[in-house]
């Protein structure tokens, strides 16, 4: 669909009669815009954008300073890098146990790569429509998605943001991957921080399934309205994130929403879900979010997720940190079915149009009252399987049915034969005694 064609309803007092949110999503999705895009093509106008983009009136942003840092009680700590190793134990423990957020300075990755990296990002976000769309979809299976918002059809309202999303482990695709000896690094001091072995977190495969989300947020006209990226935690176990200098990163101390400061060059670590499970709430995941952004220039920024790579082992406190005070607060899980339950249910698809293809969605997707969420695994299928698959499916069906009334038949002919059988026993028991009283009687 090309942006000429594509229509969506902007006016939340007049919205069209039959606004269809749902479908609006779809089309919006379809088209391959994306919201740098949409802004391009001047679908969203200086006063308006479109109704999916509006979260609702209760938990929109409301006015955004253009002057922000905004200035509030708490501050998310900067760690230097340099200092000795005893002081640095102390200050990412204490800012991984209470504001799960803290930045790093002189880590040794030159300001030049960090640059780089988000130039990289910028450019290939800013690259003409043409070929940006021939990289949109969201097939997570194929490892790499571009795509506005990964959870588009899950939530309730869209966000202003495009995000190109990577799988890097186990095979890094690039050897200037910045954040890896930092994360190394921060998980040997948080490990030693819980007071357990230094390599413990890297021994559970903390390290070594890495997902790159890298974000793009474009300038949003209306960023009272919507969000560049709505309130979470992250689900694994650190998340490492550089940023460009474009402020809107917030994070949740307390009630209040604190700004992550814009310090050149430093590198942004945050606990995840995971980890916290694992130090038995030591460790803090905390919600954090990022406002749309009301400047010409694009804020742009690189998250590396850490999750362990073994999906089938068990997870859950470590041994070490329970005891009969502090007794364990989560129970043992696996990866893959805490991933289902935060991402919803891999189920196969048995449709003419897609016979075989794996989709994750929300239970129930499709019937009313559930949350829409639906993303394709696996790539889409090529026309002649689309032909040959339901064939087969259908013969199989065919034969299925002929092999369930040739059981039936064979069922009811043994079933003839045991009642004959009976008939000829009872006939003979009857026959035996008459012949021999007849031959005795002679
Ligand atoms: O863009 C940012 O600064 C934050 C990104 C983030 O929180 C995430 O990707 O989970
Ligand atoms: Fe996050």
């Amino acid at each position: 669909m090309s942006s000429s064609s594509l229509t969506l309803t902007s006016d939340p007092h007049h919205p069209h009669q039959d606004y269809d949110r749902l479908k609006e999503v779809k089309q919006f999705d379809d088209s391959k815009l994306g919201v740098k895009g949409l802004l391009d093509s001047g679908l969203a106008s200086s006063s308006s954008i479109p109704l999916i983009f509006h979260h609702p009136p209760d938990s929109q942003p409301g006015p955004i300073s253009h002057t922000r840092p905004t200035h509030t009680h708490h501050s998310i700590p900067i760690v230097d890098f340099s200092a000795p190793k005893p002081i640095l134990t102390d200050q990412i423990t204490r800012a991984a146990s209470t504001v799960g957020f803290f930045q790093i300075t002189n880590h040794g990755i030159p300001l030049h790569v960090i640059q780089r990296t988000l130039a990289a990002v910028k450019s290939f976000n800013e690259l003409p429509a043409d070929i940006k769309t021939a990289h949109y979809h969201r097939e997570m299976g194929r490892g790499v998605t571009f795509s506005t918002n990964v959870d588009l059809y899950q939530s309730k309202a869209a966000s202003w943001r495009d995000t190109l999303q990577m799988r890097v482990s186990p095979v890094l695709p690039n050897p200037s991957d910045i954040p890896e000896v930092v994360r190394e690094e921060v998980l040997g001091f948080l490990s030693e921080g819980l007071g357990v072995e230094e390599g413990r977190l890297k021994e559970m495969t903390c390290l070594e399934g890495r997902t790159m989300a890298a974000h793009y947020y474009p300038y949003c006209p209306r960023p009272d309205l919507t969000y560049g990226l709505t309130s979470h935690t992250d689900p694994g176990v650190v998340t490492v994130l550089v940023q460009n200098e474009v402020v809107g990163l917030q994070v949740k101390v307390g009630e209040e929403w604190v700004d992550v400061e814009l310090v050149e060059g430093a590198v942004v670590i945050n606990i995840g879900d995971i980890l916290q499970i694992i130090s038995n709430d030591e460790y803090k995941s905390v919600e954090h979010r990022v406002l749309a952004n009301p400047l010409q220039e694009p804020r742009v920024s690189v998250a590396v997720f850490c999750n362990p790579s073994n999906r089938d082992g068990l997870f859950g406190p470590l041994p070490e940190l329970v005891s009969q005070e502090k007794p364990a607060r989560y129970r043992q899980f696996t990866l893959s079915d805490y991933m289902q339950r935060k991402e919803g249910k891999m189920t196969t698809s048995w449709t003419d149009s897609n016979p075989g293809r794996r989709f994750i969605g929300c239970e129930r997707y499709g019937q009313p009252g559930a949350c829409g969420y639906f993303n394709w695994f696996d790539p889409p299928m090529c026309d002649r399987a689309k032909v040959v698959i339901p064939g087969l499916l259908r013969s199989l069906g065919r034969h299925e049915t002929e092999k369930t009334r040739d059981d039936a038949e064979i069922k009811r002919l043994r079933n003839m034969n045991n009642v004959l059988f009976a008939a000829l026993v009872a006939t003979w028991c009857l026959f035996v005694p008459c012949a021999l009283m007849v031959w005795l009687n002679k």
